[in-house]
């Protein structure tokens, strides 16, 4: 491998002939006959030569169908490397940049088991579906420590250190930012970051144990199954780690943001709700089981209209008894993924909750939440039959009911005339603030108790956020950025989508539709937005106008389908609901809604159905984030996912390429076009370095001292290498100075041949113009003397 001083001096100083985003045709390389990258439908790029050129377009021949031609835009066309099965861990020293020869390096690389790729100090990281032997293990890490980006094979653990490397030396905060579509790997990258920094650089005390451990659990209460992604966070999250002035890690900071609520009631057929309702259905011992009356997720409304088959493996499924199984497991057979199991990942959460410190109590109480939930999710509604209009609990949920109450430690009488009616206070006519009961219709007990459940179920996944602040792990609560003319569109004040939603929230009677049509109408010509019906997609055509709205992304166009975004966008909890919680006699469930929002506001706005707005809270939560990036160093991590199948060894070229369009990756190629992959100020170089460099090297000017060498590898967190590191600069230095100074001599040597020249030519010229003017002068005289002659 190239060295990288060798790789730094030959960035700044002998500058490598390389060729960039410029097509071939526009570089005049079409006519040599070299390979192309031209466009291909399934796999990105496909190797072609050019056959014909027209004004805009190309005619290419791939190399594997002789005889075959088709056309392809001008700007779609790339040069390709002389040998295309080469593969480099840094992108940007291969000889032509553009997307054909990083999606072809990146593509070269996966088929060797090698999943990560920098693009400069940016890492790619190809989820690769299947565990790869020794990557993440403790030796690697070991290899990885202290270690500067370059000098190792590029992995997470490289960024992981330069980002400790950078916070120690810079003493700044400094955030790895890792991001993907769902399913490309930022979960389990960032597990990997976690396990290094704590590894590598803890204190070894188990808060670095219990900064690990709070994953399972926030995964069995966050992570669900989705049909991009077996495994998918339904929240956001924001890690913090906290090191002390010996740069060892005392502590982490876990921060959350919207988990996805909806999940808790409905989920698509193929989908599951969240992790922790199967893993207790499966794995919970029996007397558990029987405390709490869990049985197979078919038993279970929150369950049963999603998938009801538990992850397990030939041998843990056995383990399963069969009452515990639903007709469509025992049918199908379980989920098959290699990192989750039900009935295992029960008792590795079990592990987990004690490693972080929770007692069984707590356990006990967490389950015996979750139970509740979907004890709830079973109660149904029948009309009441009177003329009040109201509804009643059907018959065959009084066990429902019975067992919810149980668990939640509410009075069972209370909760049912809670679901089914709500509280009023009048304030006009008669005695003002007198209380009165309004029946609820048959829809809206349904509403309330899927409210109830939404926000029992939130609180507990609050409280354990809780519960890790109190064992040294915090939290709070964030949210994640999009590109500017989109993020106007959606969240500027009155005419933005969030403030058009909130608007008809506040409306007596809200609809899906009537806010679809008003953001339709407010942003008719927004380049950004636009109606279904022009979607390429027909599965978007099919959309009414009032059903949804496209938006087109940075990343591509998106179609928004609307049905249910108002009753999404409004976290309230009404009146008797609310209190009925909050007051419960048992001490846990009272705990959970203890300061909660819902009780303060719904006792303040007594009366009214108070609206909470989920949009606005999402807009707090991005700003939060933003002033904690601004306010860090970065490293970038950009997942990408392989194929949609989600199994290993499978390239699906487009998509990826599409990914890597998307993440930004491209651009970044672009910006490259000059070799540089960042800029700054030499002083503002000078001035962060300077003090980690022996004198002999800082007394150069600021322009000499930033050519040398790339920083990095000279900071002092890297003491192994700098003795080195420093003899190899000075050796550059020396011979530097030698080239400059034989350049002088040189130099000299032909100024002094050029003055010579010159004051040669100057006498030569004197010469000539004064035998001219001589001549000039005496041509009277000498022109007489013929004539003078002739008359002697
Ligand atoms: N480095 C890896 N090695 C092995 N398997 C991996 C790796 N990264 C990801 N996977 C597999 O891919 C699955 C999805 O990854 P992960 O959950 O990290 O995606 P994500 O980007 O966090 O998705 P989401 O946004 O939906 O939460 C994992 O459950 C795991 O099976």
């Amino acid at each position: 491998m190239q060295s990288s001083l060798q790789r730094a001096v030959s960035q700044f100083v002998s500058k490598p002939t390389r060729v960039m985003s410029p097509t071939c045709v526009e570089r005049g390389e079409m006519d040599d006959g070299k390979p192309v990258w031209a466009p291909h439908p399934t796999d990105g790029f496909q190797l072609g030569r050019i056959i014909d050129i027209s004004a805009d377009s190309l005619t290419i021949e791939p190399l594997n169908q002789k005889g075959k031609t088709f056309q392809a835009p001008v700007n779609q066309v790339f040069p390709a490397e002389d040998d295309v099965n080469k593969h480099v861990e840094d992108n940007c020293s291969l000889m032509y940049l553009n997307e054909a020869t990083l999606l072809n390096n990146v593509r070269v690389r996966y088929s060797k088991d090698k999943i990560y790729t920098f693009v400069a100090n940016i890492l790619i990281a190809v989820n690769p579906y299947c565990e790869i032997p020794k990557l993440y293990s403790p030796e690697t890490i070991k290899q990885y420590q202290g270690r500067s980006l370059g000098t190792l094979p590029p992995h997470v653990y490289a960024i992981a250190d330069k980002a400790y490397r950078d916070m120690k030396v810079l003493k700044m905060s400094q955030s790895i930012i890792v991001s993907g579509e769902s399913g490309a790997g930022k979960t389990e990258n960032t597990k990997f970051v976690l396990r290094y920094l704590t590894t590598s650089y803890g204190t070894g005390q188990d808060i670095d144990e219990r900064i690990v451990e709070a994953n399972p659990l926030l995964e069995a209460f966050g992570n669900a199954k989705t049909v991009r992604n077996n495994n998918s966070s339904r929240f956001g999250k924001f890690v913090e780690i906290h090191f002390n002035e010996k740069n060892a890690v005392v502590g982490g900071f876990v921060s959350h943001y919207l988990l996805e609520k909806s999940r808790i009631c409905t989920q698509g057929q193929e989908e599951r709700n969240y992790h922790i309702f199967y893993r207790l259905c499966a794995g919970a011992p029996e007397d558990i089981k029987g405390k709490f009356h869990l049985s197979s997720p078919e038993a279970f409304r929150y369950l049963s209209r999603g998938c009801t088959r538990y992850f397990s493996t030939k041998d843990s499924d056995k383990l399963v008894p069969q009452n515990r199984k639903s007709p469509e497991h025992l049918k199908a057979g379980p989920l098959k993924d290699p990192l989750l199991d039900d009935h295992a990942d029960f008792n590795r959460m079990c592990v987990a909750m004690k490693k972080i410190g929770l007692d069984d109590t707590e356990k006990f109480n967490l389950f015996r939440v979750v139970a509740g939930v979907l004890h709830l999710g079973n109660i149904d509604f029948e009309e009441a039959g009177s003329t009040s209009g109201g509804c009643v609990l059907k018959k065959t949920c009084g066990q429902s009911l019975q067992y919810c109450a149980e668990l939640l430690g509410l009075d069972e009488e209370d909760l049912r005339v809670s679901l089914t009616t709500r509280v009023m206070h009048t304030t006009a006519g008669g005695v003002k603030g007198t209380a009165i009961k309004v029946p609820l219709k048959v829809e809206q007990a349904s509403s309330a108790r899927d409210a109830l459940a939404k926000a029992i179920y939130s609180h507990l996944f609050d409280h354990e956020q809780e519960l890790y602040q109190r064992e040294g792990l915090g939290v709070n609560e964030v949210h994640y950025v999009d590109n500017q003319d989109c993020i106007d569109l959606v969240e500027s004040k009155l005419v933005g989508i969030l403030d058009i939603l909130d608007e008809e929230n506040r409306l007596p009677q809200p609809s899906d539709q009537h806010f679809t049509e008003t953001v339709h109408s407010k942003h008719k010509d927004h380049f950004r937005l636009t109606v279904p019906r022009k979607s390429k997609l027909t599965v978007h055509r099919n959309v009414r106008d009032d059903e949804g709205f496209i938006i087109r992304h940075f990343a591509g166009a998106v179609c928004y389908e609307t049905t249910q975004f108002v009753e999404k966008n409004n976290d309230a909890l009404h009146t008797s609901l609310a209190s009925l919680v909050s007051e419960s006699k048992d001490k846990f469930i009272g705990e959970l809604f203890e300061n909660s929002n819902h009780s303060k506001d719904t006792k303040q706005k007594a009366g009214k159905l108070s609206f909470i707005s989920v949009g606005n809270k999402f807009k707090t939560q991005l700003n939060i984030l933003l002033e904690k990036l601004h306010s860090t160093g970065s490293s970038f991590v950009r997942c990408v996912k392989p194929n949609l199948k989600m199994v290993g060894h499978r390239f699906e070229g487009a998509q990826i390429l599409s990914q890597l369009q998307c993440s930004g990756m491209v651009s970044v190629l672009d910006l490259m076009q000059g070799g540089f992959p960042s800029r700054a100020p030499f002083h503002e170089l000078y001035n962060m370095y300077k003090q980690y460099m022996p004198a002999k090297l800082t007394r150069l000017d600021p322009r000499l001292f930033c050519k040398f060498a790339e920083f990095d590898q000279i900071m002092k967190s890297d003491p192994d290498h700098l003795a080195e590191l420093v003899k190899r600069v000075n050796k550059w230095l020396i011979c530097s100075r030698w080239k400059k100074v034989q350049w002088c001599a040189l130099s000299v040597i032909k100024l002094k041949n050029k003055m010579l020249y010159r004051a040669t030519a100057c006498i030569q010229m004197q010469k000539t113009v004064r035998m001219w003017l001589c001549k000039r002068k005496h041509k009277p005289r000498w022109a007489a003397l013929p004539l003078v002659f002739s008359v002697f």
